[in-house]
Order: C-alpha cells, then sequence, then structure tokens
C-alpha cells in the first residue's frame, strides 16, 4: 500500500503543485490519477520515487516512511514507465529491457534470457528484441518501456501517460493487454492520465485532482460516474457519464418478465403454447438457453417431431443477473425475438427484457443523474457567493 499524508509540494518559484494530498493506493490494485493538465499528477507520481521531494508531509509505503529510505533502495522496488517509453536509443530493445536487472547484480546472460520472457508477456515479437527503438512503432516501444519496468519484477509500478503518445486503436490493445497482464501479476499501481475513459477503464479507484494539486474526488469508476462529489468532477467525468454508466449498472434492478421455455428434444406439437409474440426459447435439460424458435413461422403440418437444434435462431447475446444495463441492452436489441435472455450464475435462463424495459430505466437513471448535476453545480454556485 503507498499512503500519502497531508502531503505538499511547492516548487521554488513558489508554484503550489500539490496540497495537503491524503490517499491510499492499496496493494495489488490499480490507482489512477487524472485531472486537467497541470493539476499536480505527474508531481504527485513522482513524490513516491523521490525523484521529487515534498516540501511537507509524508508518503508510505506499507509501514516504511519513504523519507527513511536511501532513494536508490526505493527505487529498486518501484517500476517507472514514462510516455513514449524513455527507452535508451543507442540500446536494442533485449538490452533496454535487461538494464535493471544487470545493474541489480543480475549476469548478463540471465537478465537476457528475462528479458526476453517479459518482452513475450508484453506481446513484443522475439524477432524484434534485437532491433534499436527508433526502428519499432509507438505501441512496440511503449510495450518494451512496460517491459523494463516489469523485468525486475517490481511490487509497485508507476506509470506517467504510458499509452498516450500512440494512436487510439493501439492504445486500447495496449490497455486490454495491461489489464490482462494486471491480472495476473496483481501489481501496486499508481497510474497517471488526463483521459477520464482511460481513467475509467483502467482504474480500480480514480483519483481526480483540479488545478491547485487538489484532491476532487478519490471513487471507484462507477461511483465517479453516479455520484460526482461537486460540478467539477460533473463537468470532468463529462455530459454522457450517465450513458458511461450503463457499463456499470447492474441488469439485476430491472423487472425481468418470467416466460415458459421449450425443452430440446420435446415435441414440436406442444411448443405453440409456450410461444409468446411467435418465439419460445428453447433450453437444455438444465435450463440454459440454446436458441429461439420461430414458432409463428412454422406452419401447423411442420409441427411434428422433436425440437432440434437446427430449428433454433442462435442469435443474441445473453446477460446475468449481475451483468450491466449496457449488456442487457445489447442482449436485447441482438435478440431475434426482441426479448433480451438473462440467466444465473450458472447460465440458467431467469427470465427475459425488452430493449424498452432497459431503456425506460436508463432514462430514468440519467434523468436522477441529470438532477444531481443541477443539485450539485447549484451548491457549487451558492458556496461561490
Ligand atoms: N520544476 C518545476 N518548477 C516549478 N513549477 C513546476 C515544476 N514542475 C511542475 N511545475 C508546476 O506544477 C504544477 C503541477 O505540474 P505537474 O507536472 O505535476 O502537473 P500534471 O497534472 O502532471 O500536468 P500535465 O498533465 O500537463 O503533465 C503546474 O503548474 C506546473 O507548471
Amino acid at each position: 500500500m503507498i499512503r500519502f499524508e497531508s502531503v505538499t509540494k511547492r516548487y521554488p518559484d513558489g508554484t503550489l503543485a500539490v496540497d495537503s494530498l491524503d490517499l491510499q493506493a492499496p496493494t495489488g490494485k490499480i490507482t489512477v490519477f487524472v485531472g486537467p493538465s497541470g493539476c499536480g499528477k505527474t508531481t504527485s507520481l513522482r513524490m513516491i520515487n523521490r525523484m521529487i521531494i515534498p516540501t511537507s508531509g509524508r508518503i508510505w509505503l506499507d509501514d516504511i516512511d519513504t523519507a527513511k529510505i536511501k532513494p536508490a533502495k526505493l527505487r529498486r522496488g518501484i517500476g517507472y514507465v514514462i510516455q513514449q517509453a524513455g527507452l535508451f536509443p543507442h540500446r536494442t530493445v533485449v538490452e533496454n529491457v535487461a538494464t535493471v536487472p544487470v545493474l541489480l547484480g543480475e549476469s548478463r546472460r540471465d537478465a537476457r534470457r528475462r528479458a526476453l520472457e517479459v518482452l513475450d508477456r508484453v506481446g513484443l515479437p522475439a524477432e524484434l528484441s534485437e532491433r534499436y527503438p527508433a526502428q519499432l512503432s509507438g505501441g512496440q516501444q511503449q510495450r518494451v518501456g512496460v517491459a523494463r519496468a516489469l523485468a525486475a519484477d517490481p511490487p509497485v509500478m508507476l506509470m506517467d501517460e504510458p499509452f498516450s503518445a500512440v494512436d487510439p486503436v493501439v492504445r486500447a490493445q495496449l490497455q486490454d493487454e495491461f489489464l490482462r497482464l494486471q491480472g495476473e501479476l496483481g501489481k501496486t499501481i499508481v497510474f497517471v492520465t488526463h483521459d477520464i475513459d482511460e481513467a475509467i477503464k483502467l482504474g480500480d479507484q480514480v483519483a481526480v485532482m483540479r488545478v491547485g494539486g487538489r484532491l476532487a474526488q478519490l471513487a471507484s469508476p462507477a461511483e465517479l460516474l453516479s455520484r460526482p462529489a461537486d460540478a467539477f468532477v460533473a463537468g470532468f467525468v463529462g455530459r454522457d457519464r450517465g450513458y458511461r454508466a450503463l457499463g456499470f449498472a447492474a441488469a439485476g434492478e430491472l423487472p425481468l418478465t418470467s416466460e415458459p421455455t421449450v425443452r430440446i428434444r420435446s415435441d414440436l406439437a406442444s411448443v405453440r403454447g409456450n410461444a409468446v409474440d411467435g418465439w419460445a426459447l428453447a433450453v437444455d435439460d438444465d435450463q440454459q438457453p440454446l436458441g429461439w424458435l420461430a414458432v409463428g413461422g412454422l406452419a401447423d403440418e411442420q409441427l411434428h417431431g422433436p425440437v432440434t437444434p437446427d430449428l433454433l435462431n442462435l442469435g443474441g447475446t445473453l446477460t446475468t443477473e449481475a451483468g450491466t444495463l449496457r449488456e442487457a441492452l445489447d442482449a436485447a436489441l441482438s435478440s431475434p425475438s426482441g426479448r433480451g435472455v438473462v440467466v444465473d450464475d450458472d447460465g440458467r435462463f431467469v427470465g427475459t427484457i425488452t430493449a424498452s424495459e432497459v431503456l425506460a430505466r436508463i432514462e430514468s437513471r440519467a434523468s436522477t443523474l441529470r438532477q444531481e448535476a443541477i443539485e450539485a453545480a447549484a451548491v457549487e454556485v451558492m458556496a461561490d457567493r
């Protein structure tokens, strides 16, 4: 765990970059610092590894006061990744990654073997390992930067806008791989970005900062979207936050309709009575959905013999009771019957939901959010008077 305790940084010219920051970055989680340019994100990050010395306050690494450890020792346990990777231009990719382990006393040969392993982990093809950084794309350079920080296997990683110098498609790939890797490694990560979408995607918790180095809100992405602390946060998180919040809003709040199902291999003659608006949901012996049967499209003379898989329309994504409003909407919109199929944790059918029911829920949610934003803005205006 990293803990900021009333940390302030005032630069010699008087600029107050960080103002009494209190915050904890939990072990094994990703904490994202986000905020407009100049709000003190980078200064906060660099105070953790003492590249910048706080003017006052303390930063704890677990139960150790970082001011009491030699910076070189402190930094050995802290990986650092920056924008445009910050690679050594005259060293090959593998040499770049092996640099820190060699400095830490590993033999060149072991460091090289480990570097190749880490490069593989971050998805960089082995044939690129002998190239120089200038011979790589921006996205590949970022992967090398992440690999270099991981090579010494530090428990803590500081990442300063590591993906911002690449195009949006590559950035999305790097973010996905970063999350996959973090799922395996469980590092304690502090990540700086000015991009609220990146913060929401990557953060277990997000610290929104405002200019003057003050913490505006520290919250989970879902909470930030649904309950911004004030008008500044609401504005920064964006006008469409209500719709983004769908990605976090549990579909379990939705009113589900229970409907009859037909068992696979059961007699087609009996399905008409189990169809709703011409469609019947076929399930297996465990009540797990298999597909929709277009009963309305079958002539009476076709209604004999068993229900077989080739008769089923397999279209439509499923959503779970623990799923999100966005998944529920996808399920409803992609279902041939117009009814989204909802299953429980074991994949068993529990009910259906229509797109208009999901949209009604979204609408009421959005108006609550709008109302909250208006009230928050009103409170702010009153406070300024
Ligand atoms: N060495 C310095 N001397 C004086 N002021 C500085 C110094 N470094 C940063 N600042 C100022 O401190 C404030 C915070 O800067 P910092 O780089 O931490 O912000 P940031 O949120 O990371 O910004 P950005 O997103 O633009 O990188 C800014 O006003 C900046 O101009």
